[in-house]
């Protein structure tokens, strides 16, 4: 039954908008934080420009990137995410299955905010939080990280924004993101002619509380509220945002999280989402501000949902939980029930 709190998202094209001012000592312009609390309401996708992210940042990473997936297989399987038990590292195609939907066509590289080994956090088994894996790549360690801390400071921005124009306090999302599992991935969908029958990513919705992704070419296309699929266009310029699964359930709505894919690839393509997330023991729970409604979702421990829904779609870690040696958190949700779009995108990422 259609919820007639949740905004229709009958949108024909993605908006893009200038975020100069989010560096302002003294806050964004209201004009900034507007568009973009409409563009999360509305769309749930926007492409923001003049971020500040430089572009020496973005291409030193990239070219150490290609650097990584250029090696042989068996030279990146050293840094398998199978060896590591808080999921960091090479995923060899064919690795991420996604409800019984064909394997996606990419290799990934995975990783997250870089915690000392003796962290207590790890020692104690934290499933998503400790050391990265590197390669043993020249340069990639410094390249990425730098990218990753860039990338990670305008994502805060973001947020302190959508506080603002949802007239809460700019820190209401901040104050629960310490250290959270903020995840990049180097993601690569290599050169294939017999794309057709393969997505590169199947639809889905993303599980943390915002993505921030360049891609080097286009191909990525998001679900509007008629179940028709939109493009968004690609420019070298643009970081592209969207909202997920954590800021759905926090604004009770009011914001989506909006099923996107990324279509049948036959040319070479490189994608670099960091999904922004909180603190591993934060409980979303759908806030009240002025227009917010009756609560309509059940509070969610971010960490969990994140856990369970990666344990679910990662081949390691189901065998991992069929041998015993992992268990999916209690009440975990299966795959991409959230979303408006999953009742029209079905089982398929
Ligand atoms: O490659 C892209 O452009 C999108 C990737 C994506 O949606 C994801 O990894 O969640
Ligand atoms: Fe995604």
């Amino acid at each position: 039954m259609p919820d007639p709190h949740r905004p229709t998202i009958d949108f024909e094209s993605i908006p893009v908008i200038d975020v100069s001012s989010l560096a302002d000592p003294d806050g964004p312009s209201a004009e900034c934080v507007d568009r973009l609390g409409e563009a999360a309401r509305g769309v749930g996708f926007l492409l923001i420009v003049n971020h500040g992210v430089a572009d020496e940042t973005f291409s030193s990473m990239h070219e150490a990137s290609q650097r990584f997936f250029a090696q042989p297989e068996a030279v990146k399987q050293q840094v398998y995410i199978g060896n590591s038990t808080n999921h960091r590292g090479y995923v060899p195609v064919g690795e991420e299955v996604f409800a019984g939907a064909t394997p996606d066509l990419k290799e990934a590289f995975d990783l997250s905010i870089d915690l000392p080994a003796d962290h207590p956090e790890y020692v104690a088994g934290n499933p998503l939080l400790g050391p990265n894996q590197w390669p043993d790549v020249p340069g990639f360690r410094e390249a990425v990280m730098t990218y990753y801390d860039e990338v990670f400071t305008l994502g805060s921005r973001l947020l302190a924004a959508f506080a603002r124009y949802l007239d809460l306090d700019p820190d209401t999302f901040l104050g629960s993101v310490t250290q959270p599992p903020s995840q990049l991935r180097l993601i690569h969908y290599p050169y294939n002619p017999d794309a057709e029958d393969r997505p590169g990513i199947g639809a889905h919705t993303d599980y943390e509380a915002l993505t921030l992704l360049k891609p080097t070419a286009p191909g990525l296309e998001v679900m509007n509220g008629r179940g028709e699929w939109i493009e968004v266009p690609y420019r070298e310029d643009a970081i592209v945002v969207n909202i997920g699964d954590l800021l759905e359930v926090w604004t009770n709505g009011a914001f989506v999280a909006t099923s996107h894919r990324v279509r049948k690839v036959s040319q070479e393509r490189y994608s670099y989402p960091l999904f922004f997330t909180v603190d591993y023991d934060t409980v979303v729970a759908p806030l009240t501000f002025s227009g917010s409604h009756d609560s309509a979702y059940e509070p969610m421990h971010s960490g969990e949902h994140l856990f369970a829904q990666t344990a679910q779609s990662f081949a390691y870690l189901r065998r991992r939980i069929a041998d015993g040696e992992v268990a999916l958190p209690e009440g975990a949700r299966p795959l991409y029930s959230l979303g408006r779009e999953h009742a029209l995108v079905g089982e398929s990422r």
